[in-house]
Protein backbone atom coordinates (compact mmCIF):
# COMPACT_ATOMS: atom_id res chain seq x y z
CA UNK A 1 0.00 0.00 0.00
CA UNK A 2 1.46 3.59 -1.12
CA UNK A 3 1.69 5.51 2.30
CA UNK A 4 0.32 8.78 1.91
CA UNK A 5 2.14 11.77 3.48
CA UNK A 6 0.99 15.24 4.61
CA UNK A 7 1.29 18.71 2.62
CA UNK A 8 3.76 20.87 3.96
CA UNK A 9 2.10 24.30 5.11
CA UNK A 10 5.40 26.37 4.14
CA UNK A 11 5.69 29.24 6.55
CA UNK A 12 9.46 30.20 6.44
CA UNK A 13 7.83 30.36 2.45
CA UNK A 14 5.38 32.67 2.96
CA UNK A 15 6.77 34.88 5.46
CA UNK A 16 9.77 35.64 2.64
CA UNK A 17 7.24 36.62 -0.03
CA UNK A 18 5.20 38.74 2.77
CA UNK A 19 8.81 39.99 3.37
CA UNK A 20 9.01 41.49 -0.30
CA UNK A 21 5.63 42.70 -0.65
CA UNK A 22 6.62 45.17 2.45
CA UNK A 23 9.95 46.08 1.27
CA UNK A 24 8.50 47.17 -2.35
CA UNK A 25 5.69 48.91 -0.44
CA UNK A 26 8.01 50.70 1.98
CA UNK A 27 10.40 51.37 -0.99
CA UNK A 28 7.31 53.28 -2.81
CA UNK A 29 6.11 55.26 0.48
CA UNK A 30 9.63 55.86 2.20
CA UNK A 31 10.83 58.90 -0.68
CA UNK A 32 6.75 60.67 -0.17
CA UNK A 33 6.33 60.22 3.77
CA UNK A 34 10.11 61.05 4.27
CA UNK A 35 10.82 58.54 6.87
CA UNK A 36 10.47 54.56 7.03
CA UNK A 37 8.60 52.78 9.05
CA UNK A 38 10.07 52.50 13.08
CA UNK A 39 9.62 49.37 15.46
CA UNK A 40 11.19 49.93 18.92
CA UNK A 41 11.84 45.88 20.35
CA UNK A 42 12.60 46.35 24.01
CA UNK A 43 14.32 43.42 26.12
CA UNK A 44 15.13 43.00 29.77
CA UNK A 45 17.76 41.01 31.30
CA UNK A 46 19.83 38.51 29.25
CA UNK A 47 17.42 35.19 28.35
CA UNK A 48 19.81 34.01 25.61
CA UNK A 49 16.44 32.42 23.54
CA UNK A 50 15.21 35.98 23.96
CA UNK A 51 18.31 37.45 22.48
CA UNK A 52 18.42 35.15 19.57
CA UNK A 53 14.77 36.13 18.94
CA UNK A 54 15.48 40.21 19.45
CA UNK A 55 18.17 39.55 16.67
CA UNK A 56 16.16 37.71 14.50
CA UNK A 57 13.25 40.47 14.44
CA UNK A 58 16.00 43.42 13.91
CA UNK A 59 17.65 41.68 11.03
CA UNK A 60 13.82 40.85 9.25
CA UNK A 61 13.31 44.89 10.22
CA UNK A 62 16.65 45.67 7.91
CA UNK A 63 15.87 43.22 5.48
CA UNK A 64 12.59 45.15 4.54
CA UNK A 65 13.58 48.69 5.45
CA UNK A 66 11.83 49.31 8.81
CA UNK A 67 14.16 51.32 10.93
CA UNK A 68 14.47 49.19 14.52
CA UNK A 69 15.28 50.86 17.76
CA UNK A 70 16.77 48.28 19.90
CA UNK A 71 16.82 48.78 23.35
CA UNK A 72 18.22 46.32 26.00
CA UNK A 73 17.74 46.81 29.61
CA UNK A 74 19.67 44.97 32.61
CA UNK A 75 17.24 42.62 34.60
CA UNK A 76 17.80 44.57 37.66
CA UNK A 77 15.51 47.43 35.94
CA UNK A 78 12.18 48.34 37.40
CA UNK A 79 8.65 48.89 36.04
CA UNK A 80 8.50 52.52 36.67
CA UNK A 81 11.62 53.30 34.64
CA UNK A 82 10.46 50.67 31.76
CA UNK A 83 7.20 52.50 31.67
CA UNK A 84 8.87 55.74 31.40
CA UNK A 85 10.45 54.67 28.48
CA UNK A 86 7.91 53.20 26.47
CA UNK A 87 5.63 56.70 27.30
CA UNK A 88 8.58 58.08 25.42
CA UNK A 89 8.25 55.57 22.69
CA UNK A 90 4.87 56.08 22.40
CA UNK A 91 5.49 59.99 21.77
CA UNK A 92 8.27 59.22 19.47
CA UNK A 93 7.32 60.49 15.75
CA UNK A 94 9.65 57.98 14.28
CA UNK A 95 8.54 54.75 16.25
CA UNK A 96 5.08 52.63 15.25
CA UNK A 97 5.65 49.80 16.58
CA UNK A 98 6.36 49.11 20.51
CA UNK A 99 7.17 45.49 21.49
CA UNK A 100 8.49 44.16 24.95
CA UNK A 101 10.00 40.93 24.21
CA UNK A 102 8.64 37.97 26.81
CA UNK A 103 9.08 36.40 29.05
CA UNK A 104 10.31 39.64 31.33
CA UNK A 105 12.36 38.57 34.52
CA UNK A 106 9.56 37.75 37.18
CA UNK A 107 9.80 40.68 39.61
CA UNK A 108 8.02 42.51 36.24
CA UNK A 109 4.36 42.74 35.90
CA UNK A 110 4.07 42.24 32.20
CA UNK A 111 0.85 42.91 31.97
CA UNK A 112 1.09 46.37 33.40
CA UNK A 113 3.73 47.09 30.99
CA UNK A 114 1.51 45.98 27.95
CA UNK A 115 -1.49 48.61 29.53
CA UNK A 116 1.46 51.15 28.68
CA UNK A 117 1.58 50.66 25.34
CA UNK A 118 -0.55 52.98 23.16
CA UNK A 119 -2.73 50.77 21.52
CA UNK A 120 -2.54 51.78 18.20
CA UNK A 121 1.56 51.41 18.22
CA UNK A 122 1.19 48.01 19.40
CA UNK A 123 2.60 45.75 16.82
CA UNK A 124 2.59 42.54 19.11
CA UNK A 125 -1.14 43.11 19.47
CA UNK A 126 -1.39 42.26 22.99
CA UNK A 127 -2.60 44.90 24.40
CA UNK A 128 -6.20 44.82 26.09
CA UNK A 129 -7.41 47.63 23.39
CA UNK A 130 -6.59 45.18 20.78
CA UNK A 131 -7.46 41.86 22.15
CA UNK A 132 -10.83 43.87 23.25
CA UNK A 133 -11.22 44.65 19.13
CA UNK A 134 -10.40 41.49 18.23
CA UNK A 135 -13.44 39.71 20.65
CA UNK A 136 -15.83 42.28 18.99
CA UNK A 137 -14.47 41.92 15.09
CA UNK A 138 -13.50 44.98 15.24
CA UNK A 139 -10.28 46.76 12.93
CA UNK A 140 -7.55 46.61 15.27
CA UNK A 141 -3.70 44.95 15.49
CA UNK A 142 -3.75 41.37 15.61
CA UNK A 143 -1.81 39.06 18.19
CA UNK A 144 1.23 38.07 15.31
CA UNK A 145 1.37 34.58 15.72
CA UNK A 146 -2.71 33.10 15.54
CA UNK A 147 -2.51 35.85 12.80
CA UNK A 148 0.40 34.31 11.14
CA UNK A 149 -1.67 31.07 11.63
CA UNK A 150 -4.66 33.17 9.88
CA UNK A 151 -2.41 34.13 6.97
CA UNK A 152 -0.98 30.77 6.10
CA UNK A 153 -4.41 29.11 6.14
CA UNK A 154 -5.81 31.63 3.64
CA UNK A 155 -2.56 31.30 1.71
CA UNK A 156 -3.17 27.20 1.33
CA UNK A 157 -7.11 27.82 0.81
CA UNK A 158 -7.90 25.76 3.58
CA UNK A 159 -11.93 25.83 4.14
CA UNK A 160 -12.76 27.17 7.76
CA UNK A 161 -16.43 27.78 7.54
CA UNK A 162 -17.92 25.36 9.55
CA UNK A 163 -15.09 23.35 10.17
CA UNK A 164 -14.41 21.89 13.68
CA UNK A 165 -11.20 24.07 14.63
CA UNK A 166 -9.90 22.67 17.70
CA UNK A 167 -7.15 24.77 19.41
CA UNK A 168 -4.35 22.76 22.01
CA UNK A 169 -3.69 25.55 24.64
CA UNK A 170 -5.16 29.04 26.18
CA UNK A 171 -2.27 31.58 26.17
CA UNK A 172 -2.92 35.09 25.85
CA UNK A 173 -0.34 34.87 23.66
CA UNK A 174 -1.99 32.74 21.37
CA UNK A 175 -4.20 30.25 22.21
CA UNK A 176 -7.20 33.08 23.19
CA UNK A 177 -6.17 35.33 20.41
CA UNK A 178 -6.17 31.83 17.97
CA UNK A 179 -10.33 30.78 18.67
CA UNK A 180 -11.35 34.30 17.97
CA UNK A 181 -10.03 34.71 14.95
CA UNK A 182 -11.25 31.06 13.82
CA UNK A 183 -14.65 31.86 14.97
CA UNK A 184 -14.30 34.82 13.11
CA UNK A 185 -13.89 33.30 10.46
CA UNK A 186 -16.60 31.08 11.16
CA UNK A 187 -15.20 27.92 12.62
CA UNK A 188 -16.41 26.11 15.16
CA UNK A 189 -14.44 26.33 17.67
CA UNK A 190 -13.00 23.92 20.18
CA UNK A 191 -10.42 25.37 23.22
CA UNK A 192 -8.79 22.26 25.03
CA UNK A 193 -6.02 22.94 27.59
CA UNK A 194 -4.26 21.40 30.42
CA UNK A 195 -7.22 20.50 32.52
CA UNK A 196 -9.32 19.10 29.79
CA UNK A 197 -10.31 15.43 30.02
CA UNK A 198 -9.26 12.72 27.41
CA UNK A 199 -7.58 15.49 24.74
CA UNK A 200 -7.41 12.68 22.19
CA UNK A 201 -11.57 11.96 21.99
CA UNK A 202 -11.28 16.44 21.54
CA UNK A 203 -8.49 16.71 18.95
CA UNK A 204 -9.96 13.78 17.06
CA UNK A 205 -13.15 15.40 16.16
CA UNK A 206 -10.84 18.22 14.54
CA UNK A 207 -11.11 19.41 10.85
CA UNK A 208 -8.48 21.98 11.80
CA UNK A 209 -6.39 21.21 15.04
CA UNK A 210 -3.69 24.01 16.20
CA UNK A 211 -1.22 22.69 19.06
CA UNK A 212 -0.50 26.00 20.96
CA UNK A 213 0.15 23.97 24.84
CA UNK A 214 4.51 24.15 24.75
CA UNK A 215 4.91 20.77 24.95
CA UNK A 216 6.84 18.78 22.63
CA UNK A 217 5.72 15.88 21.14
CA UNK A 218 1.75 16.42 22.78
CA UNK A 219 -0.19 15.45 19.90
CA UNK A 220 0.44 12.19 18.05
CA UNK A 221 -1.02 10.15 15.19
CA UNK A 222 -3.26 8.17 16.65
CA UNK A 223 -5.16 11.87 18.07
CA UNK A 224 -5.37 13.72 14.64
CA UNK A 225 -8.36 13.07 12.41
CA UNK A 226 -7.50 11.42 9.14
CA UNK A 227 -7.10 14.31 6.40
CA UNK A 228 -6.92 16.78 9.14
CA UNK A 229 -5.13 20.51 8.98
CA UNK A 230 -2.63 20.35 11.74
CA UNK A 231 -1.07 23.75 12.57
CA UNK A 232 2.33 23.59 15.57
CA UNK A 233 2.63 26.42 17.04
CA UNK A 234 5.12 24.90 19.70
CA UNK A 235 8.33 26.16 19.79
CA UNK A 236 10.18 24.05 22.19
CA UNK A 237 14.02 23.62 22.50
CA UNK A 238 15.12 20.09 23.38
CA UNK A 239 18.47 18.17 23.70
CA UNK A 240 18.80 14.81 21.59
CA UNK A 241 20.02 11.39 22.59
CA UNK A 242 23.77 13.01 21.05
CA UNK A 243 23.64 15.63 23.07
CA UNK A 244 22.64 18.21 19.84
CA UNK A 245 20.32 20.69 20.85
CA UNK A 246 17.22 20.99 18.47
CA UNK A 247 13.97 22.56 17.67
CA UNK A 248 11.17 20.92 18.10
CA UNK A 249 7.04 21.47 18.21
CA UNK A 250 4.07 20.23 20.05
CA UNK A 251 3.44 17.58 17.41
CA UNK A 252 5.17 14.75 16.28
CA UNK A 253 5.75 15.47 13.22
CA UNK A 254 7.07 11.52 11.73
CA UNK A 255 3.71 10.09 12.79
CA UNK A 256 1.05 13.08 12.05
CA UNK A 257 2.44 13.44 8.37
CA UNK A 258 1.08 10.15 7.24
CA UNK A 259 -2.37 10.46 8.76
CA UNK A 260 -3.16 14.62 7.92
CA UNK A 261 -3.86 16.40 5.03
CA UNK A 262 -1.59 19.51 5.43
CA UNK A 263 1.15 19.95 8.13
CA UNK A 264 3.18 23.02 9.73
CA UNK A 265 6.78 22.09 10.32
CA UNK A 266 8.71 23.35 13.05
CA UNK A 267 11.60 24.77 12.41
CA UNK A 268 9.96 26.57 9.16
CA UNK A 269 6.39 26.90 10.11
CA UNK A 270 4.46 29.64 11.82
CA UNK A 271 7.83 30.84 13.73
CA UNK A 272 8.18 32.74 10.85
CA UNK A 273 4.93 33.80 10.19
CA UNK A 274 4.81 35.34 13.82
CA UNK A 275 7.62 37.61 12.66
CA UNK A 276 6.29 38.58 9.07
CA UNK A 277 2.52 39.66 10.78
CA UNK A 278 5.16 41.69 13.66
CA UNK A 279 6.59 43.49 10.71
CA UNK A 280 3.25 43.73 8.66
CA UNK A 281 1.60 45.31 12.06
CA UNK A 282 4.04 47.71 12.21
CA UNK A 283 3.45 48.70 8.40
CA UNK A 284 0.14 48.83 9.16
CA UNK A 285 0.73 51.70 11.73
CA UNK A 286 3.17 53.23 9.52
CA UNK A 287 0.50 53.31 7.22
CA UNK A 288 -2.24 55.13 9.98
CA UNK A 289 0.11 57.32 11.40
CA UNK A 290 1.07 59.02 8.38
CA UNK A 291 -2.65 59.34 7.01
CA UNK A 292 -1.65 56.44 3.90
N1 LIG B 1 6.49 40.14 22.89
C1 LIG B 1 6.76 38.98 22.33
N2 LIG B 1 6.27 38.71 21.10
C2 LIG B 1 6.55 37.53 20.48
O1 LIG B 1 6.09 37.27 19.36
C3 LIG B 1 7.40 36.60 21.15
C4 LIG B 1 7.89 36.94 22.42
N3 LIG B 1 7.55 38.13 22.98
N4 LIG B 1 8.68 36.10 23.10
C5 LIG B 1 9.11 34.84 22.55
C6 LIG B 1 8.14 34.29 21.51
C7 LIG B 1 8.76 33.30 20.57
N5 LIG B 1 8.66 33.89 19.24
C8 LIG B 1 9.21 33.37 18.09
C9 LIG B 1 9.20 34.03 16.88
C10 LIG B 1 9.80 33.50 15.75
C11 LIG B 1 10.43 32.29 15.79
C12 LIG B 1 11.08 31.75 14.56
O2 LIG B 1 11.19 32.43 13.56
N6 LIG B 1 11.55 30.50 14.59
C13 LIG B 1 12.21 29.86 13.47
C14 LIG B 1 13.49 29.17 13.87
C15 LIG B 1 14.42 29.95 14.73
C16 LIG B 1 15.54 29.09 15.30
O3 LIG B 1 16.07 28.24 14.60
O4 LIG B 1 15.84 29.29 16.51
C17 LIG B 1 11.30 28.80 12.88
O5 LIG B 1 10.41 28.34 13.59
O6 LIG B 1 11.52 28.43 11.74
C18 LIG B 1 10.43 31.59 16.97
C19 LIG B 1 9.81 32.12 18.10
C20 LIG B 1 8.07 35.11 19.36
N7 LIG B 1 7.74 35.38 20.62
Amino acid sequence: MEIKTAKLLDGKALAAKIHQELAAMIAQLQPKIGRPPGLAVLMVGDNPASAAYVSNKEKACTKVGIASFGKHFPAATTLTELEEVISELNQDQRVDGILVQLPLPNHLDSIALLHQIAPDKDADGLHPVNLGRLARGESGLRSCTPAGVMRLLEEYKIPLVGKQAVVVGRSILVGKPMALMLLEANATVTIAHSRSHDLKSITQNADILIAAAGIPGLITAEMVKPGAVVVDVGINRVTDSNGKSRLVGDIDFQSTAKVAEYITPVPGGIGPMTVAMLLQNTVSSYLRATGN
